[in-house]
C-alpha cells in the first residue's frame, strides 16, 4: 500500500531523513496496524506529513497503491488524518466544525455513533477554545474516524484520554482493521502499541532501523516487552549516533 523509497528531508542544517526506505503491504482482507516509533525528534511526524503531503521531501519517491504521490492532491481524499496537536479554531462549536469538516469532504460520515460513543453530545454548542484537552482529543478523534478511507494515520492518538475514551479508541481502531483498513499510528505509550501494533517500525538517525512484529523484536533484543526492547535497542545504538 506504501512504498517509500530513498527520502531525504533537511530543515535548515536539520537532516531529519536521510534516505529512508519503507515498505507497508496492507493485507486487504484483515487490515493491518503500524507502528512507527523512535526517540523525541527522530522524524515521525515529518514521515508522516511526508505521506500527507504537507511536508515537501528534499529527494525520495513516496508511492501509494503503486501511484506517485508527490505533488498530487487528490488521494488525501483517502487518507483519514489524526494530528498530534489539533489547532481549532477556538471561536468555532464543536457543532460548526463538524459540519464546517463535512462540507469540505463530501463523503459519507458515521459522526453521531462517535458523537454518541464519546459521549461529545453535551459539547455540540460549546467553544472549542473552552474545551479541556482530553475532550479537544476526542473531537479530533471524531473529525478522524467519521470518514470511511483506506488508510487512517494517528499522530500520538491517545493523548489526552481517560481510561474510557482510551478504551473507545481501541475499539474503534481494531473495528477499522478488522474492516480491512492501514493504520499507521506513532505514539510513545508502549503498553498501547504493544497491545495494538501488528508491526513496528522503528526510526533512528533519518532511517528504518527495524521493521518486524512485536515478537520479532523482543527476540531480537533478547527482551521480555516492547519496552525494554526499544530500550535495549537505544542503549547499543547510543554511542553510535550520539
Ligand atoms: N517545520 C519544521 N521546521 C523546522 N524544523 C522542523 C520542522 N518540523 C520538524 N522539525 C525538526 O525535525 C526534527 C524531527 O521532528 P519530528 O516532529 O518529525 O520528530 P518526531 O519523531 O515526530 O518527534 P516527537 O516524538 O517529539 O513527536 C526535529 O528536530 C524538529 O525540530
Amino acid at each position: 500500500m506504501i512504498k517509500i523509497k530513498n527520502l531525504h528531508k533537511k530543515f535548515g542544517k536539520v537532516e531529519v531523513l536521510k534516505g529512508l526506505d519503507l515498505s507497508i503491504h496492507s493485507n486487504t482482507s484483515s487490515g493491518g496496524i503500524v507502528a512507527v516509533l523512535g526517540p523525541n525528534g527522530s522524524g515521525k511526524t515529518t514521515l508522516i506529513k511526508s505521506i500527507l503531503g504537507m511536508v515537501i521531501p528534499d529527494k525520495g519517491e513516496i508511492k501509494l497503491q503503486d501511484k506517485n504521490i508527490l505533488k498530487k492532491h487528490q488521494y488525501r481524499n483517502n487518507i483519514n488524518y489524526l494530528p498530534q496537536i489539533a489547532n481549532f479554531p477556538s471561536n468555532l462549536s464543536v457543532k460548526e466544525l463538524i459540519k464546517m469538516v463535512k462540507d469540505l469532504r463530501p463523503k459519507p460520515t458515521t459522526d453521531n455513533n462517535l458523537i454518541d460513543l464519546f459521549g461529545l453530545l453535551p459539547f455540540l454548542d460549546k467553544k472549542l477554545g473552552n474545551l479541556s484537552g482530553g475532550t479537544k482529543q476526542k473531537v479530533n478523534i471524531l473529525l478522524t474516524f467519521m470518514f470511511d478511507s483506506e488508510l487512517i494515520i494517528l499522530d500520538e492518538p491517545t493523548t489526552g484520554l481517560d481510561p474510557i475514551s482510551l478504551l473507545n479508541l481501541k475499539k474503534i481502531i481494531l473495528e477499522e482493521k478488522q474492516k480491512g483498513k492501514t493504520i499507521l499510528i506513532t505514539s510513545h505509550i508502549m503498553s498501547f502499541v504493544e497491545e495494538m501494533a501488528d508491526e513496528i517500525v522503528f526510526l533512528l538517525d533519518g532511517k528504518i532501523y527495524f521493521k518486524g512484529t512485536l515478537v520479532e523484536i523482543k527476540q531480537s533484543t533478547n527482551q521480555k516487552d516492547l519496552e525494554h526492547a526499544i530500550a535495549a535497542i537505544l542503549t547499543t545504538t547510543n554511542s553510535k549516533f550520539n
